[in-house]
């Protein structure tokens, strides 16, 4: 049934984000700067004289050039008005403010991107042994180790399991041959430094393999060729399309498929092919990828063909992994943005240290912040680096593990951020919502269903508050109803048991994408349209 004057426009996402722009506007205009220490005061006053010289070098340049120069191009020299704090932080962009405060113009200097890769794919499909051998071509673990995990592996009957012990660092997960922890390692290409994420394959982790997700920049998504191996990981229940399915949600757009244990069946191209024409229609048409930004690669994780040089395989004349993963397209982040970073962890070391990847803006050693939803202020005493190398400041898409002083009374999930400008916090949001299969018990998503979100790394217990509306498949048009069956685009009104950190998509997908869960199946992935700041 089509609703008639009062059916949601065509535009209802446009104007859903319209009035949280002017809501973010209205929140910025009233809300109060203070400085209260004298950090923040040599950060205020670097940053109003910085804009003063800015001034008179305008003024001095204009009266050299006195005589040449008709008089009424001259800029007035108006009394000059000390300018309120958050005037000087709006005038200003934020490279100068972090060039004022410490000291030095190190934002100049150059300095390779980083990025995060999460490795997706079914259970066994070859994830951690790839990831392995990465590190162990890239010379990035000692020979002694490596005898070290060939002796283990051999004890627990697992003889070629050596390399995914690299990944797999846990007993539980050497014992049964299976991740269980999101993998970290980091190794360098030759523009970028690159994290690498060894998601876990099995379907009891997949709450595990969404967190990589979320941290991710690029997808890599394994695919075994041995015959039979594909097959079952596509089929319904496998878990290929969940895990590319949750990558999308979590905002990744860059995919590199590595169609891997090439070597079982003598480099067949006919079933890499076969391989590649059965996934395209699911990643490209279903997916919405741009064929653009998904690389294919024939690979060998256990001998380590084409990871990082192309070998030996006569019908492939592309890059190999390594080198498609240097220059792949990767979505810009905003240095100039609010500080945003989701806190993955927290442990006590000396202090409070929580362990993060800057989604937006700079980190600066020294700076006051506050940790949100809780209102937690503290201070950036260190920042460690990939290697745990003390760093003065760190930029986005970088992993960090930053030391504070002061409150720690906050939770993993929680969003570290400047000390002025905080994001949404919310516990009710509208949402464009894609519904997936449901529960057979459970066949209708009505107002009172209740099931997990991963907002991001977050996560938290969320109920249907209303359906808005449904998509009508044909027309495409949207129409007012009261519940939400499988398989249907929906809008709808989500509320969370306690308030977090949200965004709308379109300002900070970090903050603003989701996936829904329930008794261990994804019911739905979507985006945050519109929120309700409680502050
Ligand atoms: N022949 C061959 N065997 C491989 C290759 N890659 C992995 N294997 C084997 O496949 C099995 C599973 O490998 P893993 O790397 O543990 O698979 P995974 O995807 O990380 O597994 P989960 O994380 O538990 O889902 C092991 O026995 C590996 O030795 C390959 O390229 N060729």
């Amino acid at each position: 049934m089509e609703s008639s004057d009062d059916s949601i426009p065509d535009n209802w996402e446009d104007e859903a984000e319209e009035v949280t722009q002017e809501e973010a506007a209205s929140w910025k205009k009233e809300a109060n700067y203070v400085f209260k220490t004298e950090a923040d005061t040599v950060f205020t006053q670097n940053a109003y004289s910085s804009l003063l010289n800015q001034e008179e070098q305008l003024l001095s340049h204009y009266s050299n050039k006195k005589d040449s120069t008709p008089k009424d191009h001259l800029p007035k020299k108006e009394p000059i008005i000390r300018p309120k704090a958050e005037e000087i932080i709006e005038k200003l962009d934020k490279k100068s403010l972090i060039s004022s405060l410490i000291g030095r113009d190190y934002l100049s200097i150059p300095y390779k991107t980083h990025v995060n890769i999460v490795f997706i794919g079914h259970v066994d499909a070859g994830k951690s042994t790839l990831c392995g051998n990465i590190i162990y071509k890239s010379k990035k673990i000692d020979s002694r180790i490596v005898e070290m995990y060939e002796l283990e592996a051999k004890e627990n009957n697992r003889e070629s399991w050596w390399l995914a012990y690299i990944m797999d660092v846990n007993t539980e997960e050497r014992e049964k041959g299976i991740t269980i922890e999101v993998g970290r390692a980091f190794i360098e290409t030759d523009h970028r430094v690159v994290c690498m994420l060894d998601a876990p394959g099995h379907k009891s982790f997949v709450p595990n393999m969404i967190s990589g997700a979320a941290q991710a920049d690029i997808a890599a998504l394994v695919v075994s060729a041995r015959p039979g191996e594909f097959e079952s990981g596509f089929q319904k229940g496998g878990q290929t399309t969940e895990h590319i399915l949750l990558c999308r949600a979590m905002g990744v757009d860059s995919f590199i498929v590595l169609i891997t244990k090439m070597d079982t069946v003598n480099w067949d191209e006919e079933r890499f092919r076969f391989i590649q024409n059965s996934l395209m229609p699911f990643l490209i048409d279903k997916c919405k990828l741009n064929p653009q930004h998904v690389h294919w690669i024939p690979i060998s994780g256990l001998d380590g063909t084409n990871l990082l040089i192309n070998e030996e395989c006569g019908w492939y004349k592309g890059k190999a992994f390594l080198q498609v993963l240097d220059e792949c397209e990767v979505g810009g982040k905003d240095e100039n943005a609010p500080l945003r970073i989701p806190i993955l962890d927290k442990a006590k070391e000396m202090g409070t240290v929580v362990l993060g990847k800057v989604e937006a803006g700079i980190v600066v050693k020294g700076m006051k912040v506050n940790l949100m939803p809780g209102f937690c202020e503290a201070e950036v005493q260190e920042i460690m680096g990939v290697e745990d190398e003390k760093i003065m400041f760190a930029r986005p898409g970088m992993n960090v593990r930053i030391k504070l002083k002061g409150s720690d009374e906050f939770k993993s999930g929680s969003v570290l951020c400047d000390p002025y400008d905080f994001p949404i916090v919310s516990e009710t949001f509208t949402v464009d919502i894609m519904v997936l299969d449901l529960l057979p018990h459970k066949p209708l998503l009505i107002p009172g269903y209740v099931c997990i979100i991963h907002l991001g790394i977050a996560v938290s217990e969320c109920t249907f508050h209303s359906v808005i509306s449904v998509s009508d498949p044909k027309t495409k048009k949207h129409v007012k109803a009261s519940y939400i069956r499988a398989n249907m685009r929906a809008k709808a009104v989500l509320r969370v048991k306690e308030p977090m950190c949200i965004s709308v998509f379109s300002e900070l997908s970090a903050l603003g994408k989701f996936a829904l869960r329930d008794e261990d199946i994804t019911i739905g992935l979507g985006k945050i349209l519109e929120v309700k700041d409680i502050l």
